[in-house]
This record gives C-alpha cells, structure tokens and sequence, in this order.
C-alpha cells in the first residue's frame, strides 16, 4: 500500500492556510534548487480558498509556472475553465499560468495538442496538486472508454483527451488531463478533499490500491513518493 499521511482539520479556512503554507515551502525550495517552480493546480471548488490564500503570500511569483492538471474542453473565458479560475488569482501577482488547451473540440485532438505544450515546460512538477470528485475521479481521469488511455500511456506522454462516461453533472464536458504516469512523476503529490462521503471513499481506494475500481486508487496505486492528503469536513 502507498504511503499516505493524512491531515485534519476543522474548517476549510484552516486547511486553506496549512496548504497555501505547504505549497509556499515547496516553491520556495524549487526556486532555491532550480531557479524555478512548475506547478500543477486541480479546479472545481475545494481548491479556491486555497488559492486566495495561496496568492496572498509573498513568493517570487516570477519564477513561478502554474497549469492546470486537467481541463475541461470549453471557451477559456467559460466559468467552467479551469485556467480561467488560476489565471484570475495568480496573472495579477506575477505568476506565468499556462493553459494546456486552445479551441480545439475533438476531445483526442485536444490530448494531443495538451501533450506537446506540455513537453515544452521543464519537467518533472515540483508539485501536482490534486482533488478528487465524488465519483472517485482525480484530475480528468474518470472512468469511460478512454480510462486506459490516461492510466497506461506510455511513460513520456503527458496528457491525454477523455470523455467521461458517465458525464459529471458539475462539469458535462469532455477534458484533458496529466496521465498518470505525468502526475506520479511529480516530485510532490498533494491531495486536498472535503467531506466525510469523500474521505471514506479516498480511504477505500488507496486500500483497495491496483484492484481499486475508482480512478484515484488506479492512479495512486503506482505512487513511489509518500502523499499527502489534506482533508475538513
Ligand atoms: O476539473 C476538475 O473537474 C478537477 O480538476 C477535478 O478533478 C476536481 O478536483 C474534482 O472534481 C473535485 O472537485 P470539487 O473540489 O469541486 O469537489
């Protein structure tokens, strides 16, 4: 079984400020090893106060580059954007946010071209940020016909197209998403969640590991780096 260190707390404001403090020291220590820091951020909404908190601390943004781990095929101007949301918090601050898809509509297509933007930044992340929905999806990699593709990709690619199936009613629309072999090459994983229902089914797929039926437990099953789950109701 992976290792897994979970972190408790009583409100979403205190998890907000522990993470943003966590992410702070991983940056700090990348811009001090390598000048530089790759950051992969998850959307949906457990992550905003954490990214408000996050942008407040004083970090040299400049040296800093954020993507999203996946993304959902919509306008970028689309409130179901995920760079739309990362961009509006860490644009004004400094900080270079790349988006990872442009209009392309075809979900495979779109993997593709996501693929060779990313081969372009310097790789490994120092940090892949992670949610999970309730589902048991992390990043884009739902279950559906191009699940394999996401998990068993070769080791250099790094992202692919989905189509979820079934489709998540927060967000109905096909994605890209990091493979797995991409997020587990991070040199930090993170994972932040909220809500009972969320933290036994977390608890069941890292138990369950390579035989899990949920995405995240396929993902995390193959983790060599210890991963930290930060969880409040
Ligand atoms: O774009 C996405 O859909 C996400 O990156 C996704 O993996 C998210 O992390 C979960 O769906 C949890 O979302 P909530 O935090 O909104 O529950």
């Amino acid at each position: 079984m992976i290792e897994a260190e979970w972190w408790e707390y009583d409100s979403v404001d205190e998890m907000a400020n522990a993470v943003a403090g966590d992410i702070g020291f991983i940056v700090d220590s990348a811009i001090e090893a390598r000048n530089a820091a790759l950051l992969a951020f998850p959307g949906g909404e457990t992550p905003m106060p954490i990214y408000t908190k996050l942008a407040e601390a004083s970090l040299p943004w400049k040296r800093v580059t954020i993507i999203p781990g996946d993304e959902r095929l919509v306008p970028m101007d689309s409130e179901l954007s995920n760079v739309r949301a990362i961009a509006k918090t860490f644009l004004p601050i400094g900080a270079r946010v790349v988006p990872i898809t442009g209009d392309i509509a075809d979900h495979k297509l779109a993997g593709n071209s996501a693929d060779a933007r990313l081969q372009d930044l310097s790789w490994p992340p120092d940090l892949v940020w992670l949610g999970m929905g309730s589902d048991g999806h992390t990043a884009s990699i739902f279950a559906g016909p191009d699940l394999d593709d996401a998990l068993n990709a070769p080791k250099a690619r790094r992202a692919v197209g989905v189509m979820p199936d079934p489709l998540p009613p927060e967000a109905p629309v096909a994605r890209v998403t990091l493979t797995r072999a991409a997020i587990l090459s991070a040199r930090t994983i993170l994972i932040t969640i909220r809500g009972q229902q969320k933290r036994e089914l977390l608890e069941q797929a890292i138990e369950d590991g390579h035989s899990s039926k949920l995405p995240i437990g396929r993902v995390l099953a193959e983790a060599e780096q210890p991963i930290d789950i930060h969880w409040c109701p």
